[in-house]
């Protein structure tokens, strides 16, 4: 072999080593981004827009349509639909699959005397058949006995939905409650505006913007992304309890828009996590309370009536008196139904609300029937031409059927009154996963419109606003962020990710 074959074969092995180099390092960079340097000229980013929590209006509200339903669901799955969902169970079920409703549960009672809704109501004739269960609810604890989980032959047709006769009572048995005390009057408070709210209160979130907001800044902006780096996003958007499902949506629009609008600065990163979060809290979902009325009272238009429900010790009464707040700061007249009757410190919670405000409180005896306290509470709404009629239930685990029948029935009567424009369920925040249990037991229970999110303030789970959504296809209307009476904030995407990211 001459010299000159043996340098050509040199070279060849050299050209070959470099081109297998410089692919290498291609491949590599493909899979990798990099936020770290600074490459002002990159194209496709957009303006950061300065992350300030903007609320652009108040506490929105409307008048209901005819008929409230609950809003389509916005995500084609359905994930965890039974149980506690672990972290990865990602199985997708469809949303309308085969469900327990526990409305259809017969209840064994068959009185049907109904509650006068006024002392000046037609007394109501009892029907012959005995109840099978005592209408009083018996004090909280203990609950009384659960009901059997699955309807009795025999008993299902004996209750039907229909009365007889034009004439005849609701079928639900309710009992009466007396009449109304006259509004206490009492100084009415300053009301703090409902506009900027978020804004005045978008510290309080300060928990979950550490660990949800600056935790995926870190990560994102803190240079090149490998597999490992993509991990970590992913367990800080579990552990911010977004949910496996919405955890993967948003990783996955991440890396895609990462790669291909060609991200290099920490400030682009950001303006792209902002997107991306907003997306995923569905940022049209109609999120007004339907707290006005139907018409004007004063001229024969119905009342608004909008039902609070959830679990014990969510914030039920609270909401209830925060709202009241926000109606009577927007010029509305409030009337409270204080169906609460396990607690007599909760119908005197509520009244003090009511006397904050100058609203009339209904209450019933403490063990009085819910469903007739709410019903009076309609009634009186509209014999006195109130805006809205704000019930407040007692809370109940969604666990207990006779319970959540129970509430069916408060919701039932109410209807045969008036349209119940507004299903509210409060969910505390800081529960995390159970409130999502809960909340699709009282989803199919009593048909919730919005939910109310409390207790943002003390959690660094923020994330579990894009989860319950998710879950529920119920857009998140109000939000709490503190015990003061004015902390009741309206949900906007926007700004609640701003704040996040700030
Ligand atoms: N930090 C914080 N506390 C809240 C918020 N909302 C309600 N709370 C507090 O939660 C506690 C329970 O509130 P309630 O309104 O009595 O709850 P409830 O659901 O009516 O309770 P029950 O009638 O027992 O079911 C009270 O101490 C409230 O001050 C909130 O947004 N943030």
């Amino acid at each position: 072999m001459t010299t000159s074959n043996v340098i050509l074969i040199v070279v060849v092995a050299l050209v070959v080593l470099a081109i297998a180099v410089v692919a290498g390092i291609a491949l590599r960079r493909k899979r990798r981004i990099s936020l770290g340097e600074q490459d002002e000229t990159a194209s496709g980013s957009e303006a950061v827009k300065d992350g300030g929590y903007r609320a652009g209006g108040g506490i929105s509200l409307s008048s209901g349509g005819a008929g409230t339903a609950a809003p389509e669901h916005p995500a084609g799955d359905r994930t965890e639909v039974e149980g506690q969902p672990g972290i990865g169970d990602d199985a997708a079920v469809p949303r309308d699959s085969a469900r327990r409703d526990i409305v259809d549960v017969p209840l064994p009672d068959q009185g049907t005397a109904e509650a006068p809704p006024s002392a000046t109501a037609p007394e109501a004739p009892a029907e012959p058949e005995a109840p099978a269960e005592p209408e009083t609810p018996e004090p909280r604890a203990p609950e009384r006995p659960a009901e059997p989980e699955a309807p009795a032959e025999p008993e299902a047709p004996a209750r039907p939905e229909v009365p007889a006769a034009p004439t005849a009572p609701p079928q639900e048995r309710v009992e009466p409650v007396p009449e109304p005390e006259p509004a206490v009057a009492e100084e009415i408070e300053e009301i703090e505006p409902t506009t900027g709210r978020l804004e005045r209160l978008r510290g309080r979130l300060s928990r979950s913007r550490s660990s949800l907001g600056q935790g995926l800044l870190g990560l994102l902006g803190a240079g090149d992304l490998d597999e490992d780096s993509w991990e970590e996003v992913e367990d800080t958007l579990l552990l911010a309890d977004l949910g496996a499902a919405t955890t993967t949506e948003v990783i996955e629009r991440l890396r895609g828009e990462l790669a291909s609008r060609a991200v290099r600065t920490p400030e682009q990163a950001r303006a792209l996590l902002h997107e991306v979060l907003v997306d995923a809290l569905g940022p049209d979902m109609p999120r007004s309370v339907q707290a006005l009325p139907h018409g004007d009272p004063a001229e024969g238009g119905k009342p608004a009536v909008v039902l609070v429900v959830g679990v014990n010790g969510t914030g039920k009464t609270t909401t209830t008196g925060k709202l009241a707040r926000v109606l009577v700061a927007d010029g509305r007249k409030v009337l409270l139904g204080a169906a609460d009757t396990f607690r007599a410190a909760a119908v005197e919670q509520l009244a003090t609300w009511g006397g904050r405000v100058g609203a009339e409180v209904v209450k019933g005896k403490e063990g009085a029937d819910p469903a007739s306290v709410a019903f009076e509470s309609v009634s009186r709404g509209s014999d006195t031409a109130v805006d809205a009629v704000l019930v407040d239930t007692a809370g109940r685990l969604h666990t207990k059927t006779g319970l959540m029948d129970e509430l069916g029935k408060v919701k039932r009567v109410v209807e045969k009154k008036a349209q119940v424009d507004e299903v509210l369920l409060v969910l505390d925040a800081t529960t995390g996963q159970n409130g999502l249990t809960q909340a699709r037991v009282f989803s199919d229970v009593v048909d919730v419109t919005g939910i109310v999110l409390t207790k943002l303030d003390g959690t660094a789970k923020g994330g579990i606003v894009f989860q319950v959504q998710r879950e529920l296809g119920v857009p998140v209307k109000l939000v709490g962020l503190g015990e003061g009476p004015d902390d009741l904030a309206p949900f906007e995407p926007h700004a609640f990710v701003d704040a996040l990211l700030r």
